[in-house]
């Protein structure tokens, strides 16, 4: 697969003034609280009214969705309000389902991304369909499995792809329920610019208090749209509910959303941002000189290590460095997972550099 212009034709075609959302409850609860948020939603910015009608659950005994019954609910909610309507998919029952009910967006969930077998079934049973596609991120951070995924649709003929970062399971104790790893959306982005793609503030946070942090930071990242879980009773909801806002709530956050242009064709910001931009080379260029320099003196002391027989992990002095190297970054503006992050892949790249040498045979 490889970008192209193509891949975005679906949303360029809807010619909106303002990112694509997709909003509507966790899960499809009763027929009247599906109509009672779609009718709350209607004349807002939502292009999509989304809402869960099987539920993949950590643990059996929760609530799983009332299943097809739901979608006659989602038909209503198109009829009534003229809104576009979405759900989760995770095997060719769901598709067929979903396709007889007539319903416009279908999403591949995270815990179904990460087996190509199951996306493989869904890719089949989708075959050639005209309806949008989006495939959330796999579980764990893996943009192979991710755009794997992806491709197994794109094989199926399918044109009207997009995908949903949703953020990432973590043994970390974090703010976020799923942390976002922006790093995977943006090298996501360097290899498919055209490739539609929405954040979903709502399972990144896991509490409603974020939402609009993460979405703003999601738009600063050139994001195409955003799905937010809302409920008209969160606290009440049977899944999700501490994720979930209100109709009014979206409404204030959407109009919060400080909404960023890719660029600026206006002469004095080009100039500005080339001169900038100069700045940025001559210090990337310095960076990679002292790294490589730094890493002659690692050989020198691989070298030296072979001589008297020496082990090259020295965690007291490694653990010395990194200390005294939070503080100095703390002093430049830098943040300590930044520093932490940064002289780890240093570190490794000087154990590899004297693993080398005290290994070479001569
Ligand atoms: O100080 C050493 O012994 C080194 O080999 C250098 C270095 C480093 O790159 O800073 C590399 C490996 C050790 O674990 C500790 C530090």
């Amino acid at each position: 697969m490889e970008n192209s212009k193509e891949l975005r034709r679906w949303l360029d075609d809807m010619n909106l003034p303002h990112p694509l959302v997709i909003a509507g409850p966790c899960s499809a609860e009763t027929e009247e609280q599906v109509l009672k948020i779609a009718h709350q939603l209607k004349d807002t910015d939502v292009n999509y009214y989304r809402a869960g009608i099987w539920k993949p659950r950590t643990r059996p005994g929760n609530f799983e969705g009332v299943g097809a019954i739901g979608l006659k609910w989602l038909q209503k909610v198109k009829e009534e309000t003229g809104l576009k309507t979405a759900t989760e998919v995770a095997n060719k029952a769901h598709v067929d389902l979903a396709l007889e009910h007539d319903v416009d967006l279908l999403w591949i969930g995270a815990r179904s991304t990460v087996s190509p077998f199951i996306v493989q079934e869904i890719a089949d049973a989708l075959q050639g369909t005209d309806k949008i596609v989006l495939i959330k991120n796999p579980v764990n951070p893996d943009l192979s499995l991710w755009l794997g995924a992806v491709e197994r649709l794109y094989k199926a003929d399918i044109p009207n792809l997009g995908v949903i970062h949703r953020g990432f399971s973590t043994y970390q104790k974090t703010k976020y329920r799923n942390i976002p790893e922006w790093q995977l959306a943006i090298e996501l982005q360097t290899r498919f610019p055209d490739l539609p793609l929405i954040n979903d503030p709502s399972h990144i946070s896991g509490r409603r208090d974020l939402i609009f942090d993460v979405s703003q930071t999601a738009l600063d990242l050139n994001f195409d749209g955003l799905m937010i879980e809302t409920h008209w009773d969160p606290d009440n909801a049977w899944s999700d509910a501490a994720q979930q806002v209100t109709p009014d709530r979206l409404v204030q956050i959407m109009d919060d959303l400080r909404i960023r242009k890719e660029t600026d064709q206006e002469a004095e910001y080009n100039s500005a941002i080339s001169n900038l931009r100069a700045q940025i080379d001559v210090l990337d260029n310095q960076l990679i000189d002292l790294l490589g320099k730094r890493m002659k003196v690692s050989d020198a002391i691989g070298e030296l290590k072979k001589s008297r027989n020496v082990a090259v992990l020295q965690t007291g002095r490694w653990n010395a460095i990194l200390g005294s190297m939070i503080l100095e970054g703390e002093a430049h503006g830098l943040s300590e997972e930044f520093v932490l992050r940064m002289f780890k892949a240093i570190h490794q790249e000087s154990i590899n550099h004297q693993e080398k040498i005290i290994n070479a045979q001569v």
